[in-house]
Order: structure tokens, then C-alpha cells, then sequence
């Protein structure tokens, strides 16, 4: 066998799993699985068939996910860079769909980076309501920025925060959160052979000790009625079940919902934790009963040796409460129908957010936190101007300044006073040099009709690929769309295949590449 299996994990799933061992030993012979997952904020799954670039095969339990061949490279095409797919593992988009996002939710994804459930949550909502997206690595936290401005989300809010200090600002407020725990990884060895020297490096106690306090300071976070969904990437029932039955000793009001049947969901192992004597050892923890254990056999496993995808466990518990009619978002912002990514961290260095002072001009709400000394009315203006000659109609939404940039965002900033925020919401540009520069999110995040001059670039002839480069790229007039009164030069809106990648700036023939730096294919 190719991969080194860690003696105490073999040895442990050995006992575990009995008769069924050598089954699950002989899957690490087997490739992993690769998926995409279509983003229906972008484009419906039908016509994603109909013009994808790979043979798609459909994942069971999730209706936008499919497995494609990994040696086709799904990270290096234009339709990728312009957000129509997230390339995620097949049994890591499980979670998500057993969250029951409906548009207009309240979410929270608290351990989200690099953002694959974030994404699948974002296309949930369809652009409605509010997703709330953290991860407690700063680091981190930049990938999971980035992919939700890949994907186009207008309504999300980017933290790297402590699950503490968040429920310090948002007591009994989502309706859904997800917990995509940090664990063991065990489920990840044949994906990631690095998941195995990290499992080496840590012990089972410290992730359960995290898996603990995550889960119980999710809950107050919960409005009545709301749903947590619990999963990790591990076998270890320490780390699943063991983590759920304590949860429920100690809160008699939720209960696990079992998992749909179709889609290869095993049960819950309750077994592990409750033996024909009582409780394994494993659990004799102070107060579980064997009863409250014993509910564990309706949380849900994907196992590698009996679906196509790798080791994953999830855990649905819904609040048994009544859920209260909460103030909708779009009454706590005037006009929120469309609502949100940028480059500025919101917050300074110790996540302190600099004191806001709020002004309305018109009937527009407006909201600034003070870091640098920029000129509001400036700031403003270049906005209106901005998008009085290069957008439709203005997108809705409370404006908020930080600095020199502008941001729309889903939340009145008061509610994220002290958190450190990475993003406020959606990205829409910056004075520079006294001028509006729109953001790169903005592109992503617009429909090609909401644009005024847009520049359809071809996907078969390497074209996109030049624009993504960071290319030049001589265009003759007569391609570039536009609005007669406003004229063919200024900012385009740059598609491949009719999808946004980004900005250009037409003029003469000539189109100036604003693909940002960082962002480039390579
Ligand atoms: C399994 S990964 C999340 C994967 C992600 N949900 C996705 O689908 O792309 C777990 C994440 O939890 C984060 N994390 C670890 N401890 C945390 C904590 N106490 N609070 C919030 N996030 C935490 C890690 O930095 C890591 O990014």
C-alpha cells in the first residue's frame, strides 16, 4: 500500500470497525475523488451542463455537486476564474445541504476558511439575507475573502474572530450555523498525505477541548428554532458522537435530526459510546446517560469504503424552541434588496473598530469609520459619479466608509463595533489620487445587465486567458457593448463567455487590464 497508515489510527479503527476493517483499509488503495460544485449565484445548473468544459458526474447528496477527473485541471479554466464552480471534496459538500438555508436566513459559518461551505451557503441564500463568515486564522481568512469575492456574494461579512467575541455581539441571532470543526482530519489521509503528520503532531484531547467550546458558544448564537449543523473531516467518535451526546446532556432542548436517507449516509455510531453494559469508556463522562447517547445513531457518516468521497461525520441539531419572528435585515437597512468584498481590513491591528459616525445624504444610509482622513463628500461623490456612468442603477444597501474605501454591507456597522472584520460586506472601490477606482469584487459580484459597457472575451481561443494574464489586449470598437449616451470608452465590464472575470479600461482601440495583481493565472 502506497500510503503509510499511522500505526494507533490503524490499530484503533481496526477495533472500531471490526469485520468491516479490511474494507475500509483496502479504499486507501483507491484515487481520491475530485468535485465541483456549480455556483448557482452565477449560473443554473442546466446551463453549466450545457457549456462545461468537463464530463460531469452527479454527487448523490448534493444537487450542484459533481465529481469530475482531476487530471483535467478544473482550477485552470477561465470559468473557474470567472466563478461558475468551486472545485470542493465530494463528501465535504454534505454538510451544507442538510443546514436548510432558505434566502433571507441569518448564517453563520464560524470555522469557514478557505470558504467551500461559505460559498455553498452564499448560493443559498440567493443574494438574500445575511452570511456571516469567520475563521480564527488571519491567515486564512485571505483565502476565504477571496473565494467569496470569486464567487460573486454581495451579502457576506468576512471575520477573523474568537467564537467568543462574536457571541458577544450576535447573542441568539442566526438561524442556521455551521460548525466545520477543526479536527484530527482522519477523514482527509488519502486526500492529503499532510493530514497524517499533522495527526501525529496533536492530541485527540486538544481538538475535543476546542470541538467543545465551539459547539457550545454556537448555540448561543442560535435564535429559537434555528438549526446548528456539526460536522468534521475525522473517524474518531471522541471527536463526533461522543461531542454531540455531551452537547445534548446539557441541552434538553435540541434534538438530532436524523439524516435524509438516499445519498449513502450511514448512521451515527452510538454503538461506540454505548455498549451492552452501558456506557464505553469512552463516555463515562460526568451526567451522559446511555439514553442521550444513544441518540447519536441519527447523526450521519460518510465512509470512504462505501460512498465515492472521503471520511466525513455531520450532526443535525435543531433548537426545539419556537422560532420569533426577528426583525428582518432588510428593515434593519432601508432598500436592502441586492446587497457586498474588498482589500481593507476594517478593524486596526488590534481589532479594535475605529469609531464610527453615521451622516444620511438623500435617502441613502451612510456609515464611516474614521481611519484615515479622507474627505466623506469626496468620497461619496466619486461613488455617485462612478456609478452614474458605468452601472445601471445604483446597487442598494447601507454605504460604509473605512478610510478611503467604500463598502456595502449587509449589517449596520454598530453590530460589528470591536470585532476585527476583514470585510464589511461587498467591496466597491476606493478614492485614489482623488479618483473613484471601483474594486475588483464589484465586477465579480455584478450581473453583465447591471453594467453599461461590457467586453464579451472568448473562452476557446486563449483570450480570457490573456485578460487573466494581466495582458493588454487590442479591442476594436465595434466589440465593446455599451450605452449610446455614455460612449464605448471608460470601465468594461470584462466577461469570458458572458461570465464577469473583471475591469478593463477601453479607449482607442486599446483595453487597459485591471485584473489585480495577486489574483492572476499563472
Ligand atoms: C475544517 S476547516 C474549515 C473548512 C471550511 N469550512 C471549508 O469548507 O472550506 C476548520 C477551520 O477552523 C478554523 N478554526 C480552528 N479553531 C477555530 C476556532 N476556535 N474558531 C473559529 N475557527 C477555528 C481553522 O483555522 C480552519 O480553517
Amino acid at each position: 500500500m502506497g500510503l503509510q497508515l499511522p500505526i494507533a489510527f490503524a490499530t484503533r479503527m481496526q477495533l472500531l470497525l471490526g469485520d468491516e476493517y479490511e474494507e475500509f483499509l483496502a479504499s486507501y488503495e483507491k484515487p481520491r475523488y475530485a468535485g465541483i460544485r456549480v455556483n448557482t449565484l452565477k449560473i443554473d445548473v442546466e446551463s453549466f451542463r450545457a457549456i462545461s468544459p468537463f464530463e460531469l458526474k452527479p454527487i448523490p447528496w448534493c444537487e450542484t455537486g459533481f465529481y469530475v477527473e482531476e487530471s483535467l485541471k478544473p482550477g485552470k479554466h477561465p470559468y473557474y476564474h470567472a466563478g461558475l464552480y468551486y472545485i470542493q471534496e465530494p463528501s465535504a459538500m454534505a454538510p451544507v445541504e442538510v443546514l436548510d438555508v432558505n434566502p433571507g436566513d441569518r448564517v453563520l459559518d464560524l470555522c469557514a476558511a478557505p470558504g467551500g461551505k461559505s460559498t455553498q451557503i452564499a448560493a443559498k441564500l440567493r443574494g438574500q439575507g445575511l452570511l456571516v463568515t469567520n475563521d480564527i486564522s488571519a491567515e486564512r481568512t485571505k483565502a476565504l475573502a477571496k473565494n467569496i469575492e470569486l464567487s460573486g456574494v454581495r451579502n457576506a461579512i468576512v471575520l477573523n474572530e474568537t467564537p467568543e467575541r462574536i457571541a458577544g455581539r450576535f447573542p441568539q441571532f442566526f438561524d442556521r450555523i455551521l460548525i466545520d470543526a477543526p479536527c484530527s482530519g482522519e477523514g482527509m489521509f488519502r486526500k492529503d498525505e499532510d493530514m497524517i503528520r499533522q495527526w501525529e503532531k496533536r492530541s485527540l484531547e486538544q481538538y475535543t477541548n476546542m470541538q467543545r467550546d465551539i459547539l457550545h458558544t454556537a448555540a448561543r448564537m442560535l435564535s429559537p428554532g434555528g438549526r446548528i449543523v456539526y460536522s468534521t473531516c475525522t473517524f474518531a467518535p471522541e471527536e463526533n458522537e461522543a461531542i454531540i451526546a455531551e452537547f445534548l446532556q446539557q441541552n434538553e432542548d435540541y434534538e438530532v435530526i436524523p439524516l435524509p436517507v438516499e445519498g449513502g449516509f450511514a448512521p451515527g455510531r452510538a454503538d461506540w459510546l454505548v455498549q451492552a453494559e452501558g456506557l464505553a469508556d469512552l463516555d463515562k463522562r460526568q451526567g451522559l446517560t446511555v439514553d442521550t447517547a444513544a441518540k447519536t445513531d441519527r447523526c450521519g457518516r460518510l465512509w470512504p469504503h462505501r460512498v465515492d468521497g472521503e471520511g466525513h461525520f455531520l450532526a443535525v441539531l435543531q433548537h426545539q424552541g419556537q422560532a420569533e419572528a426577528t426583525l428582518d435585515i432588510a428593515e434593519m437597512i432601508p432598500c436592502l434588496d441586492r446587497v457586498n468584498s474588498g482589500h481593507h481590513e476594517a478593524t486596526d491591528k488590534k481589532g479594535k473598530m475605529k469609531q464610527p459616525h453615521r451622516r444620511s445624504k438623500g435617502s441613502r444610509n451612510v456609515s464611516k469609520y474614521s481611519t484615515a482622513p479622507t474627505d466623506i463628500s469626496e468620497l461619496l461623490a466619486g461613488w455617485d459619479k462612478f456609478s452614474d456612468e458605468h452601472l445601471q442603477s445604483k446597487p442598494a444597501g447601507e454605504v460604509m466608509l473605512f478610510g478611503s474605501h467604500v463598502y456595502i454591507s449587509p449589517l449596520p456597522k454598530d453590530r460589528l463595533d470591536g470585532l476585527k472584520t476583514i470585510r464589511p460586506g461587498w467591496y466597491i472601490g476606493a478614492v485614489k489620487h482623488g479618483r473613484f477606482s471601483p474594486g475588483h469584487p464589484l465586477a465579480t459580484g455584478l450581473k453583465p445587465e447591471e453594467a453599461v459597457r461590457v467586453l464579451d472575451l472568448s473562452v476557446q481561443d486563449g483570450e480570457a486567458v490573456k485578460y487573466l494574464k494581466g495582458e493588454t489586449l487590442e479591442i476594436p470598437q465595434p466589440r465593446v457593448q455599451f450605452k449610446e449616451e455614455l460612449g464605448p470608452k471608460g470601465y468594461v465590464l470584462v466577461m469570458a463567455g458572458g461570465f464577469p472575470l473583471g475591469w478593463g479600461k477601453w479607449m482607442d482601440g486599446i483595453l487597459k487590464n485591471e485584473y489585480p495583481a495577486g489574483w492572476r493565472w499563472t
